[in-house]
């Protein structure tokens, strides 16, 4: 039985994870990290990670990205592996978590879903043969109103595992309202919409000469990433030093 901390506990997707380790046989909250603490968790909760005096195998976080300095050098210094789900980290961040992983195990993955960690396979291959073929490749992404970055890490994701295949060569390009071009092969579109309550929609988009082939994810429930969280968790305790992703859990 893994203890697990979760870090942003009373968010969205703490909430999600706390109901889905109850059930489980290979996981225990010992602890929650949160700026708030209603008193609710059967749990014990903490404002500052630095006051956590509970014992833990392994941290989940969903959080926020101005949180994550402080907590890649508290899992360092006390060499706790972290599954790192909290998207929106900058580049000077991404290389901190590279760093990070030289002292502890990190998994990280800017979507814990099964079918997302599928999909960027998919793309992957698709984008070798269809970028030869002369197809145009664009990304558009939905989320709930209380996202806070944008694009979302998934559409960077999905992004990344298409220029990998083309020798990353293409370029990014977030807003075209500027522009008054034509569209660039070498050039990744990647479009953010936010509202309501949607819990994440991605469409990958390879557009040829009057043919269209277009790759849909859609998350029902928040339910999915918890799940890969827990998964992910539970492979992670007691693993070496080194980064991590979905692939090594998912197999
Ligand atoms: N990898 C994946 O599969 C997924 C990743 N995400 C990502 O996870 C992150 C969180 O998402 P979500 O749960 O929806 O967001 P929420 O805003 O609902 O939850 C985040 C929680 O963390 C708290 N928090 C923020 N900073 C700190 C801090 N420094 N110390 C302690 N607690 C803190 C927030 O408190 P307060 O509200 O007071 O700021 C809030 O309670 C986002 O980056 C999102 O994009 C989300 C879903 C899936
Ligand atoms: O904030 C969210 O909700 C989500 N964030 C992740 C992202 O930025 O890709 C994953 C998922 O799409 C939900």
């Amino acid at each position: 039985m893994i203890k697990v901390m979760m870090h942003g506990c009373n968010g969205a997707m703490g909430q999600v994870i706390s109901e889905i380790i109850e059930e489980s046989e290979s996981a225990v909250m010992a602890a929650g990290v949160d700026f708030k603490d209603d008193g609710h968790n059967p749990y014990p909760v903490f404002k500052n990670l630095e006051d956590c005096n509970v014992d833990v195998d392994v941290i989940i976080d969903f959080s926020s990205s101005k949180a994550t300095d402080r907590l890649l050098s508290y899992v360092a210094e006390k060499q706790i592996p972290l599954v790192l789900c909290t998207t929106g980290l900058s580049e000077e961040q991404l290389k901190k978590v590279e760093e990070t992983s030289k002292k502890t195990a990190i998994l990280r993955s800017a979507n814990m879903s099964l079918g997302v960690n599928i999909l960027l396979k998919l793309v992957n291959t698709a984008a070798k043969v269809l970028a030869d073929a002369d197809f145009d490749i664009d990304i558009v992404e939905k989320h709930h109103k209380l996202k806070v970055d944008a694009p979302s890490g998934t559409a960077l994701a999905l992004a990344d595992a298409v220029n990998e295949a083309l020798h990353n060569e293409y370029e990014y390009v977030y807003d075209r309202s500027q522009r008054r071009i034509k569209r660039p092969k070498k050039e990744i579109g990647i479009s953010a919409v936010r509202g309501g309550t949607i819990v994440g929609q991605h469409d990958v988009i390879f557009a040829g000469q009057d043919e269209v082939i277009e790759f849909h994810h859609t998350a029902y429930s928040k339910a999915i990433f918890g799940k890969g969280a827990v998964s992910a968790a539970i492979y992670l305790a007691g693993k070496p030093a080194g980064m991590y992703d979905m692939s090594d859990v998912i197999g």
